[in-house]
């Protein structure tokens, strides 16, 4: 089942649980607009190149679509369709007055030049800019992309429409980028941790941790967890795997990755298979990497008691089922990961206000929503009688659905 007919599943699953009208299921279901678009630019040799760009525009009933924009190479229409239904559910849970939408192009920015990245970046902006806007649909980093590739788009977009600092998040802060952007996925992650080991009488401090992906996600989420005294035993990126018992400095493993870009040569690490990692001994494991990660292939061997998805749909629906018979609690992506569009939803706020915040009211904030969240996701379970990923959804499409009827349909 790829990652659009799982989350479907989830949704129809959901809308079910809350006794929703057919009809409305169907409208719900439904993205918004999808687009896709032709990318042809040349490149540092002259030859020319053509990539693919997708932008599928999901819901728009609590507010402008919010979602990053992908740069990996396998970035396919159904994925987009499936992280952008992802965003409405997410943005719903978090309770930010955005909808849904997610982009994508696909390439192997690893192996572009920064001027090829930026040719390809202001094309793609080119070809949606009349569909975006700061009302419309606000784009955001995701894998692949950074504050970098969001100052081109601001430029590429402000070329059409003015000066439109609103337009993306996920900005470098001299471009009116809020401060705690860059961490917040990762700080997200941390608190929606805390509020799940505490439900369960444990704490950062006394747990192990497996981490898989060590880019904008992961790293901040390890660095946060060794700062509140979480053992770091295993940790992998796209290059491989390691492994330390008795916890990975991932302070020092932040400066030699700043260094030289290699997990593998770091010292006092053991290497293990990277297939291992998400199989490693551990009390939770945190995959901030690709989805579909944790399927049936693996799930059955998942040592950890708690997995919380700072990735986008890392679990497939058959691993969903075998880690619930093993009894895993797995915080699920659209509250776990929340945490990047909430202090996103901040930044937006800040620059239509032309106000800038500090940090500590930033991290303050995000706090104060990811407990909130985790509260009413709770309430949900508790009257739905359901696991913590249907608490999630159930929270979300209720939310949508509400502001879709109160909306109405009449031309
Ligand atoms: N950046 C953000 O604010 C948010 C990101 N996410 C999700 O978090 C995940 C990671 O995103 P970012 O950290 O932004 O991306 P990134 O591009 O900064 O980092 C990706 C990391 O994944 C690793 N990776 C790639 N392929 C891998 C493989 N086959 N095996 C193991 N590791 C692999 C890379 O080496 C890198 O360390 C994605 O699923 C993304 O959708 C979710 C919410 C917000
Ligand atoms: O910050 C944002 O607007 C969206 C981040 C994102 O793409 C995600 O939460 O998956």
């Amino acid at each position: 089942m790829n990652a659009l007919a799982a989350t479907s599943r989830n949704f129809r699953q959901a809308a079910r649980l809350l006794g929703l009208d057919s009809k409305l299921e169907k409208s719900l279901l439904i993205p918004f607009r999808e687009i896709k678009v032709e990318c042809t630019i040349p490149k540092d040799d002259g030859t020319l190149a053509t990539f693919v760009g997708f932008r599928v525009q999901h819901d728009n009933a609590r507010g402008p679509m919010k979602g990053g924009i992908r740069y990996h190479p396998e970035v396919d229409p159904d994925e987009v369709n499936a992280l952008a239904q992802l965003m409405t559910w997410k943005t719903a849970v978090a309770a930010v007055p955005y909808g849904g939408a997610k982009g994508g192009i696909g390439c192997s920015p690893g192996e572009m030049s920064t001027s090829e990245l930026e040719r390809l970046t202001r094309v793609f902006t080119q070809k949606i800019h009349d569909l975006i806007g700061t009302h419309a649909d606000v784009p955001a980093p995701d894998m692949g992309t950074n504050a970098q590739t969001m100052a081109w788009m601001l430029d590429e977009y402000s070329k059409f429409h003015g000066h439109s600092p609103a337009v993306v998040t996920g900005k470098p802060i001299d471009l009116g980028g809020s401060l705690g952007r860059d961490a917040a996925t990762g700080r997200g992650v941390l608190y929606a941790t805390e509020a799940l080991l505490t439900e369960h009488g444990k704490s950062i401090s006394g747990s192990t941790f497996a981490i898989q992906g060590f880019g904008n996600v992961g790293s901040w989420a390890a660095q946060l967890i060794h700062q509140k005294g979480g053992k770091i035993v295993a940790l992998g990126d796209v290059t491989g795997a390691i492994s330390n018992k008795s916890g990975i400095d991932i302070p020092a493993l932040m400066e030699h990755m700043n260094n030289s870009g290699s997990l593998k040569d770091f010292h006092s690490v053991e290497i293990i298979d990277a297939a291992e990692l998400l199989v490693h001994e551990c009390d939770v494991l945190v995959p901030c990497a690709l989805g579909g990660v944790l399927n049936r292939g693996n799930a059955a061997d998942v040592k950890a008691r708690f997995i919380i998805e700072g990735a986008n749909h890392p679990t497939d629906t058959e691993a969903d089922e075998i880690l619930a018979k093993k009894g895993v609690i797995v915080l699920p992506d659209i509250y776990a990961n929340s945490g990047g569009v909430i202090v996103s939803y901040f930044e937006w706020v800040q620059n239509i206000q032309g106000f800038m915040w500090d940090e500590e009211k930033v991290n303050m904030e995000l706090q104060k929503y990811m407990k909130n969240s985790f509260q009413h996701i709770k309430d949900m379970c508790k009257s739905q009688n359901c696991n913590l990923r249907m608490g999630a959804f159930t929270l979300g499409v209720n939310r949508v659905a509400r502001a879709t009827l109160l909306r109405g349909w009449e031309a």
